[in-house]
Order: structure tokens, then sequence, then C-alpha cells
């Protein structure tokens, strides 16, 4: 039997009551709903937002000035008393759950990946319930995930995921009348008619960003569900093919590395500028081509090699990303010669369609 294997993302504003605090009522119909899940023999990996919300509870924030360090003393606090509630609920169906934080930097070395991706799935065979969230400690500004809908994302092609469910407040994308979008189809919706770039009062990223993810994830081969955390039978319904809320029916299979690099376009640490030659060859679907030096102008920022760089046009236009075989200052010796091993191997290379 395939793979089924699902991350559910929870949003702050479903976990949360309208006063403010956790909702045990929600929080205990979602660890019901996942230990059923398990029970039929999915695999689950949570992505829980909710430190900040839950945080506001625990500490008195009316004397912070500086809202960054508001922020990660709220998380911090916060994220001890979400752990500890959704242990609780999940002890009630004797499953033990497992906190993983993450920050943007470990999407972007191929090391730190490879540690979290073995960690992930160390966890999932030791029968144990991983619980996801952004390390909000110490990711700040040009640190931080967009929101935890594109953590989620990112986890779900980390761990080979077969479904990915993002739990908000409303019951899925609804288009310009408010009426729910059942099925995306890329060909007759468009995203920017659709949303208004708001957020609820807790959310960060708004529906825009879930969009967007939804959208990755489905190009990678993982179905995805946009769809109302308060409705009871929203995992087994997905589970089950009869989903109730806006899904993305997932294109085609991507292999392990070609997620990674999926995952890490807009997050990198640096950039090859190919000339006009080289993009020919490179953007050529007739062609699998690697990134030569030869065919390279610049190399902008400072990487490692093994580390994920982004290709560019001359004009800044970006091409796609891939691991480079070279370190940055190797790269710049390398830049315009002959002869030389690839900068980027057309197996670690993905360009943007
Ligand atoms: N076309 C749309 N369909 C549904 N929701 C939308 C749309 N455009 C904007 N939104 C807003 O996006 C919000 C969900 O995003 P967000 O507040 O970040 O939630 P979460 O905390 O679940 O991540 C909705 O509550 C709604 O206010
Ligand atoms: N890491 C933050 C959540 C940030 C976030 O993306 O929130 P949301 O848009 O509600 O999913 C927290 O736990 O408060």
């Amino acid at each position: 039997m395939a793979r089924r294997r699902m991350v559910v993302k929870v949003g702050s504003q479903v976990l949360c009551e309208s006063t403010g605090g956790l909702s045990a009522a929600v929080l205990a119909g979602l660890a019901r709903q996942i230990a059923a899940l398990r029970a039929d023999g999915w695999e689950v990996v949570l992505v829980s937002s909710g430190a900040v919300a839950a945080g506001v509870g625990v500490v008195d924030d009316a004397g912070f000035d500086n809202p960054v360090t508001r922020r990660q003393v709220l998380a911090a606090a916060g994220q001890v008393r979400l752990m500890a509630t959704w242990g609780l609920h999940f002890a009630d169906h004797d499953l033990a759950i497992a906190q993983v934080l993450a920050s943007k930097s470990d999407f972007q070395s191929r090391g730190h990946y490879l540690n979290m991706r073995g960690c992930l799935e160390g966890l999932l065979s030791a029968g144990l319930l991983p619980v996801v969230n952004e390390n909000d400690v110490v990711s700040v500004t040009e640190l931080m995930f967009t929101d935890n809908d594109e953590l989620a994302g990112l986890v779900a092609a980390m761990v080979g995921a077969s479904h990915l469910c993002l739990l908000t407040q409303v019951a899925g994308v609804l288009d310009a009348e408010g009426t729910l979008v059942e099925r995306w189809d890329d060909e007759t919706h468009d995203a920017d008619a659709l949303l208004q770039r708001g957020t609820s009062k807790l959310g960060r990223g708004g529906m825009h960003s879930k969009l967007a993810t939804a959208r990755k994830a489905a190009g990678l081969g993982i179905e995805t569900l946009v769809a109302d955390g308060r409705d009871e039978g929203v995992l087994a319904g997905f589970a089950d093919g009869a989903a109730r809320g806006t899904v993305f029916p997932a294109g085609g299979q991507a292999s392990s590395a070609r997620r990674w690099l999926a995952s890490m376009d807009g997050h990198t640490l640096g950039a090859a500028v190919v000339n006009a030659g080289a993009e020919a060859v490179l953007t050529d679907p007739a062609k699998l081509a690697s990134v030569l030096p030869v065919g390279v102008e610049a190399v902008e920022g400072e990487f490692l090699r093994g580390d994920v760089i982004e290709v560019r046009a001359s004009d800044g236009r970006v091409l796609g990303c891939g691991r480079s075989q070279y370190d940055h200052a190797e790269a710049r010796a390398a830049l315009g010669q002959r002869d030389m091993k690839p900068l980027i191997h057309y197996d670690y290379l993905y360009l943007l369609d």
C-alpha cells in the first residue's frame, strides 16, 4: 500500500478561545481525530502554532517596549504551556508526543536538513507524535518563515508526506462571492483576484500564504487540503477521500533531492548569475544541463559546498536553485573557466517553470 503519512498544521486562531487562551475543547477534538488516524494506520506529524497566543495567558506582557522581545518571551513561555496541553490531550489516547522546533536555517544546509529529517523519521518509527513549531526565540525578522503554513509545507516535503492538511478558522479558500472553492485548479482560479492580504487577529500569513504553500506542495505530489479546524470530521474525511474544504490535487511525484531543493526556493544563502548562453541551455526543456563555471558571470553571497544557491539570469530573473559543489570562494575563483566540474550538477538543480 502507498505510504499514508499526513502533516496536519493548526493555526493559532483555531486553537484559541475568542477571549484568549487555548481552547480545551478544540485541542481535545483534534487529539481524538489524530489518534483515530493513527489507529487506522496513518503516520502523522502535527505542526502546531499557538505559542505566542498561549503565552498571553502566562506572561504579563504590558511591560515590553520592544515588540521582538515581547514576542520571544510570549513564545518561550507559551510553547511550554502549548506542549503541556497537547501532551495531556494526547495522553487520553495513550499517545506520547515529542517537540521539534525548527528555524529557517535548518532548511538551508543539507546537513541540518538531513539531521532534522532523521529525527522526524526516528520519532515516527518509535510511534511518537512529532509536534513541530517554529523556534520563535531565535527566528526573528529575516530569519523567520513567512508563517507556520510555509513550515508545514517544508516539513511535508521533508518527510515525503502523502497528505498535507492546513487547518484554519474558515471553511477553505473562498471566492470573491464568499463561496467555497472545493477543488483548486491553477488553470481556472486566479489567486490574486481572490484573496485579500489580511490575516485573522492571531494569524500571521493569511490565506495568501496557505495558497502558496498548498500549490507548491501539490506540485511536489502531496495532496493538500485547506479546511476548517473546528470541523469534527475534517481529518477522517480527508483520509477517506471525502474532504471538506479546498483540495489541491497532487500533481506528479518528486525525488527527495527535488523536494529539498524546491523547499529552498526563496531561502538560499547565495546566488550564481548565469550568462545568456547558459540560460538558453538550462531553460531548454529538451536538455538536461548542469550549471558550469564557464557560463557563470557572478557569484553572490557566502555559502559552503553542499549549500543551496539561487540561479539567476543576468537581468535578475530567478531561474531556480541548486546544490553547489563549490564554496563561495572556490566558485568565484572558477568563474568563466572551462573544463571544471559543474557548479551545480543537474541531479541537484531545480528550475522554476
Ligand atoms: N479568499 C479567502 N478565502 C478565505 N479566507 C481568506 C481569503 N482571503 C483572506 N482570507 C483570510 O485569511 C484568514 C486565514 O489566515 P490566518 O489568519 O493566517 O489563519 P491561521 O491562523 O489559521 O494560519 C481567514 O480567516 C480570512 O480572514
Ligand atoms: N510560531 C508561532 C505561530 C506563527 C504562525 O504562523 O501562526 P498562524 O498563522 O496562526 O499559523 C506561534 O506558535 O505562536
